[in-house]
C-alpha cells in the first residue's frame, strides 16, 4: 500500500484523521466498522512519503544548495479533490536542523496540530525523525506548501498544492487546460548567512534577490529575450534552470494557477498580447475582472483565464517583475508557446514592461477590483464584530543595536514550547502570560519614524472567544528611515478573512462607514500599502493556535507577527509526535497524559 509519491492509503488512516485517535481506529477497523464513514462519503486519501534534504541545484544557472523534497526542487505537486484527505509522511534528512511544512491556505479544521508552524502548532521535526501530516483539503482552490521554520521557505522548501472541485461539482467558469505557476525569488547567499545577518548586532540586510524563478527556474547569467546579443541564454531545455514553457493550442481557454512564495518580492505578472480574467484568489471565487497585468504579493494565489486567440504562428512572453521595492532583479521570463510553433522561436513583441515599482496607484486600482463572486460558496461577512484590535507595524531597534519589526511595539520571539500544547495544558511558563496590546498610542505619527524606536521582544497570545467575530486593523507606518514605508502582505493561518477595506494614513473609526460588507474578498493574505491601513474581519471558529504574520520571510524572522488562539480546550487529543520539545516534552517525560 505504501510507496514513494502519492498513493491511496488505508481506510484506517483515513479514519484516524477524522477522529485523531489512531489506535482506537485500528481497533474499530478490525471490527470492520471502518467501512461506515467511507460509505458515508469521506474523501479519498492520498499518501505521500517525503524526504526533505539539501541538494546541489542550479535554480538560475548558478549552482547552489537548495532545500528540496525527494531529490527535487521545487517539491512535488500535491493534487487532490475537495474533501480528500492528505497524508504526508515527512522525514527530515537535513543534517543539522529541524524542519516543518505549512499547508498554506488549508484551514486545518479539526487538525490544528498539522498546520506546520514551528513553535506554534508543533515542535520542529529533528534530523532523522518522521512526522505525519494528515489533514483534509475541504475546498477547491490554488494553494501551496512551504517550510515554516526559520527562513526555510527562502531556502527553497516549497511546492504547489492544487485542489479540484469534488466529484460531480463544477467550477463557476470553463477552461480547456491549466498550468501551475509557482513564483519565487532566489538569493545566491545561503539562508543561514542571511539569518545571521538579520539577527546580528551589526544588522546586515539581505538586499534584493539575484533572480526571480517560475516553477523554480530562472536565468541569472543570461537573458532569454536578448536574442541578438552575446548574453542570450544558450539552452538545450534539459537544464535545471531552463524555463518552464507553457505549450498551448490556439483558440482555447487556459487556467493559470499562480502562487507567490517569494521571500521578499511583490510581483507583477503579464503575458504579451493576452489579457487575463481573474477568477479566484486564495481558494475563493472572485467576481471575474479583466486585467493586462496582475499584482501578486507573497502568500497570495490567483487563478486567471486566458484565451489563446492571438496569431498562432507566434510565441508570447510571460514575465514577472518586482513591485514595491526599488528593483535590482531582472524580470523572470517564460513562454506561452502556441502549438505547433517551435518553442525556440523568440516572440515578436518584447516582454511586457513591469509597472514602475513605486506606482502604488496602479497597485491600489488592481487591488480594489478584487471582489467576491456572488455565489453561495463564498461566505459573506457578519455585519458586526465582537472585538476589534489595531495592529501597528513598525521597524524598531532593540537596545539600540538589533533591528526588528514590531507590532504594537512588541517584536515576536517564538518560544521553544509549541503554543498548542502550552495553552492546552496550561503551561504558564511556556510563553508570556501578559495580554499583548490591542492598540497603540493615539498620538503615534504613522507618517514619521518613531520618536523612540526602541522595542522589546515578546511571546504573548491574542486569545479570542470561540466563535467571536474579530476585526483586525493593520496599520502601516514609517520605517526607521524617514520617508520609507514598505508593503507588507499579512497571512493568517487557520482561517480566511474578509478584506473590508483599505485606506490612507491613520485609521479612524469613522472610516468604518466605507467598509465593504456586501462582497468583500475572502482571503488568507492581504497587503498593507505604505502609510496605509487594511481592515480585516474573521470568525474565530477554528479551535487552535494560529500565526498571523507578514509573509515577507526576513520580516517574520525580525519579529513581524502575532499569535492568535481560540477554542483550544475543544481540541481533541494532540498527537504526541508534535510535542516532544520544550515544556510539553518534560510533561511527557513525567508520564503525564497529553490527552
Ligand atoms: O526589513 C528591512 O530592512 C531593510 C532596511 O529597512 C534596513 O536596511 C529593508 O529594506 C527591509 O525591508
Amino acid at each position: 500500500m505504501r510507496k514513494m509519491g502519492s498513493a491511496h492509503f488505508s481506510l484506517a488512516e483515513a479514519l484516524s484523521i477524522i477522529s485523531g485517535r489512531s489506535q482506537l481506529v485500528w481497533y474499530y477497523c478490525m471490527m470492520m466498522l471502518c467501512l461506515i464513514p467511507y460509505s458515508l462519503g469521506a474523501g479519498r486519501g492520498h499518501f505521500y512519503k517525503w524526504e526533505v534534504e539539501n541538494l546541489y541545484w542550479s535554480p538560475d544557472g548558478v549552482e547552489n544548495v537548495v532545500m528540496g523534497i525527494n531529490g527535487r526542487f521545487p517539491g512535488p505537486t500535491i493534487r487532490a479533490r475537495a474533501g480528500d484527505i492528505i497524508h504526508v509522511q515527512l522525514t527530515n534528512k537535513l543534517h543539522t536542523e529541524g524542519v516543518v511544512i505549512h499547508w498554506h491556505g488549508i484551514r486545518q479544521k479539526g487538525t490544528p496540530w498539522a498546520d506546520g508552524t514551528a513553535s506554534i502548532s508543533q515542535c520542529p521535526i529533528n534530523p532523522g525523525e518522521t512526522f505525519n501530516y494528515r489533514f483534509t483539503v475541504d475546498r477547491a482552490g490554488t494553494y501551496f506548501y512551504h517550510g515554516h521554520y526559520g527562513m526555510q521557505r527562502s531556502a527553497g522548501l516549497y511546492g504547489s498544492l492544487i485542489v479540484d472541485v469534488a466529484e460531480g461539482e463544477k467550477e463557476p467558469f470553463h477552461y480547456d487546460g491549466e498550468f501551475d505557476l509557482l513564483l519565487s525569488d532566489w538569493w545566491h547567499e545561503s539562508v543561514h548567512r542571511q539569518e545571521v545577518g538579520l539577527s546580528s548586532k551589526n544588522f546586515r540586510w539581505i538586499g534584493e534577490a539575484q533572480s526571480l524563478l517560475i516553477n523554480g527556474r530562472g536565468q541569472y547569467q543570461c537573458s532569454l529575450a536578448a536574442e541578438l546579443s552575446a548574453n542570450h541564454c544558450n539552452l538545450t531545455g534539459s537544464e535545471q534552470w531552463a524555463p518552464y514553457i507553457l505549450p498551448v493550442l490556439p483558440n482555447k481557454t487556459y487556467r493559470l494557477r499562480i502562487a507567490s512564495t517569494t521571500s521578499l518580492a511583490s510581483l507583477n505578472l503579464a503575458i504579451g498580447n493576452h489579457k487575463m480574467l481573474v477568477v479566484e484568489a486564495d481558494g475563493n471565487y472572485l467576481q471575474p475582472f479583466e486585467t493586462s497585468d496582475l499584482d501578486i504579493y507573497s502568500g497570495e494565489t490567483y487563478s486567471v483565464l486566458i484565451n489563446t486567440d492571438q496569431d498562432p504562428s507566434q510565441n508570447y512572453w510571460i514575465s514577472a517583475g518586482v513591485r514595491g521595492r526599488k528593483p535590482n532583479t531582472t524580470q523572470a521570463l517564460t513562454l506561452l508557446n502556441y502549438q505547433p510553433t517551435s518553442a525556440s522561436k523568440t516572440p515578436q513583441s518584447p516582454p511586457p514592461i513591469t509597472p514602475e515599482w513605486n506606482d502604488y496607484n496602479h497597485s491600489k486600482t488592481f487591488t480594489n477590483k478584487i471582489l467576491a463572486l456572488d455565489d453561495p460558496r463564498v461566505p459573506r461577512p457578519p455585519k458586526n464584530y465582537t472585538r476589534r484590535i489595531l495592529l501597528l507595524n513598525t521597524q524598531n531597534k532593540i537596545n539600540g543595536v538589533y533591528t526588528r519589526w514590531a507590532i504594537n511595539n512588541i517584536s515576536l520571539a517564538l518560544p521553544p514550547t509549541p503554543y498548542i500544547g502550552a495553552i492546552k495544558f496550561n503551561l504558564k511558563k511556556a510563553f508570556d502570560q501578559a495580554k499583548p496590546p490591542e492598540n497603540f498610542p493615539q498620538d503615534y505619527d504613522v507618517m514619521k519614524p518613531a520618536v523612540n524606536p526602541n522595542t522589546t521582544t515578546g511571546s504573548g497570545v491574542y486569545m479570542f472567544d470561540y466563535n467571536s467575530v474579530v476585526d483586525v486593523i493593520l496599520q502601516n507606518a514609517n520605517a526607521l528611515n524617514p520617508n520609507v514605508s514598505e508593503i507588507h502582505p499579512w497571512h493568517l493561518h487557520g482561517h480566511d478573512f474578509w478584506v473590508l477595506g483599505y485606506g490612507e494614513g491613520k485609521f479612524t473609526p469613522d472610516q468604518e462607514k466605507n467598509f465593504n460588507l456586501k462582497n468583500p474578498p475572502y482571503r488568507n493574505t492581504a497587503v498593507i500599502f505604505p502609510y496605509g491601513w487594511t481592515a480585516l474581519r474573521f470568525v474565530a471558529d477554528n479551535p487552535g493556535v494560529w500565526a498571523f504574520h507578514c509573509h515577507i520571510e526576513p520580516h517574520l524572522h525580525m519579529g513581524m507577527g502575532v499569535v492568535f488562539a481560540e477554542g483550544v480546550d475543544r481540541i481533541a487529543k494532540i498527537p504526541r509526535q508534535g510535542l516532544t520539545c520544550g515544556l510539553t516534552a518534560k510533561r511527557l517525560m513525567k508520564g503525564k497524559n497529553l490527552g
